[in-house]
């Protein structure tokens, strides 16, 4: 036993023969410190290190720490020599920092030398991992702190009604009508779709795409339409299988988020749309919806869906969920986290391969076939008018 701190210290990233030993190795790693621990180490762990560890990220994001450092060369610094890169107090930078070098995100290089890891360096490179950092604070953070006493509120109910949902409670607000009173955390969220597609596989990568290129019978040729498609970033990807005509993509969304999107290609043609009217754009290769239908109650969802029967030509349309499928025996971490963070943010929910039967078979669809990805609890759902 005694050279196991060694033996697990001399394991890195490439130490892996693949992706999917690496992810096995982080869940694998993550169970062992639930082992390992006493409930004591548990309970501080995540009552004091993980919430002052996110703190101090925000911190660090304020002042421009991350970005500077990065701009700067990256280079490890002394409390002094990191000081000189903002403008904050001396003993406050320090304790951010210690914090962050006591908890692995910063690396001690020598005594009193600090460096950057992959994780504080990506914070600084670009809005796309900081952002989450933000809005944890501007939006799921709230939520999620408010649910147990929203719940309790319910009777202990599941949640149902985004109107008065639990992050509704905290601002007053649904996080759609609040975020336009705050065009910051529109744009945080945007970013964070962005970084969170970045990060997982594409349509292309689950789906067969070349379904959807075998010919189109719409008046305007539109192969995929992205409803709630956010920045766009779905349909950027997806235009690189193949040479598409000008607007034969379109992304829908709501207008401040399309603003957010700014100029994009050819290809893709920008509408504003809300999923609660019927959907506009008539006889498409395919509807997709990546993260949509998470966001809502059932109630909700089959408003969403029956106003996308409204366009879709039957027996050539498809209906395509890009969506947690939750695997009730053995639940991963990704679908059940964001089963819970819906759940506070918009009283949504992921859902099992049994309730998204049911819930397409009450909307007056038909699951054609379900493709998994193997890595992650994401699936795409393709689905026709029954
Ligand atoms: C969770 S995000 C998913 C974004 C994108 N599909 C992705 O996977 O990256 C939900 C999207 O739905 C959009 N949305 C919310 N309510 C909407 C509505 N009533 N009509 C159209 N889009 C809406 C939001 O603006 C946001 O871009």
């Amino acid at each position: 036993m005694a050279n196991i701190p060694s033996t697990l210290r001399s394991i890195s990233k490439e130490s892996f023969a693949s992706e999917s030993d690496r992810q096995q190795a982080v869940t694998e790693a993550r169970a062992l410190i639930a082992r390992l621990e006493t409930p004591w180490e548990t309970a501080f762990r995540q009552s004091w290190i993980e919430p002052s560890r996110m703190a101090c990220l925000e911190i660090g994001n304020k002042i421009g720490l991350w970005t500077k450092w990065v701009a700067d060369g990256s280079a490890p610094k002394t409390i002094e020599e990191i000081s000189k890169l903002v403008t904050c107090d001396i003993q406050l930078l320090s304790r951010v920092v210690w914090q962050l070098a006591g908890t692995n995100l910063l690396k001690v290089v020598k005594p009193g030398v600090f460096g950057l890891t992959p994780f504080t360096a990506a914070l600084g490179d670009g809005p796309q991992i900081a952002s989450t950092v933000t809005l944890y604070f501007e939006v799921q953070g709230p939520a999620l702190h408010t649910l147990p006493s929203y719940v309790e509120d319910l009777g202990f109910k599941n949640p149902t009604d985004q109107v008065n949902g639990s992050f509704a409670k905290w601002a007053k607000a649904p996080l759609w009508e609040w975020l336009k009173e705050h065009p910051d955390a529109e744009k945080v969220i945007g970013t964070v779709m962005m970084t969170y597609a970045g990060n997982r596989p594409t349509l292309s990568q689950v789906y067969p795409t070349d379904k959807l290129l075998g010919g189109t019978t719409n008046e305007n040729n539109v192969v995929l339409v992205d409803v709630g498609g956010s920045l766009g970033h779905d349909l950027l990807s997806f235009s690189k299988i193949s040479d598409f005509k000008p607007e034969t993509l379109v992304l829908q969304d709501r207008a401040p988020v399309l603003e957010n999107a700014g100029e994009l290609i050819p290809a893709i043609k920008k509408m504003e749309y809300d999923f609660f009217t019927p959907q506009p754009v008539e006889g498409a290769a395919a509807y997709y919806l990546h993260f949509i239908l998470h966001d809502w109650p059932d109630a909700d969802c089959k408003k969403i869906l029956s106003n996308q029967k409204a366009g879709m030509k039957k027996g050539y349309s498809k209906l395509l969920l890009h969506e947690v499928v939750l695997d009730a025996n053995e639940p991963k971490e990704t679908g059940t986290a964001s089963d819970i963070a819906m759940m506070a943010m918009v009283s949504g929910m992921e859902r099992t391969e049994a309730q998204w039967t049911a819930l397409l078979g009450e909307s007056g669809f038909k699951i054609v076939q379900i493709y998994h990805h193997g890595l992650g609890a994401e699936s795409v759902i393709e689905a026709e008018i029954a």
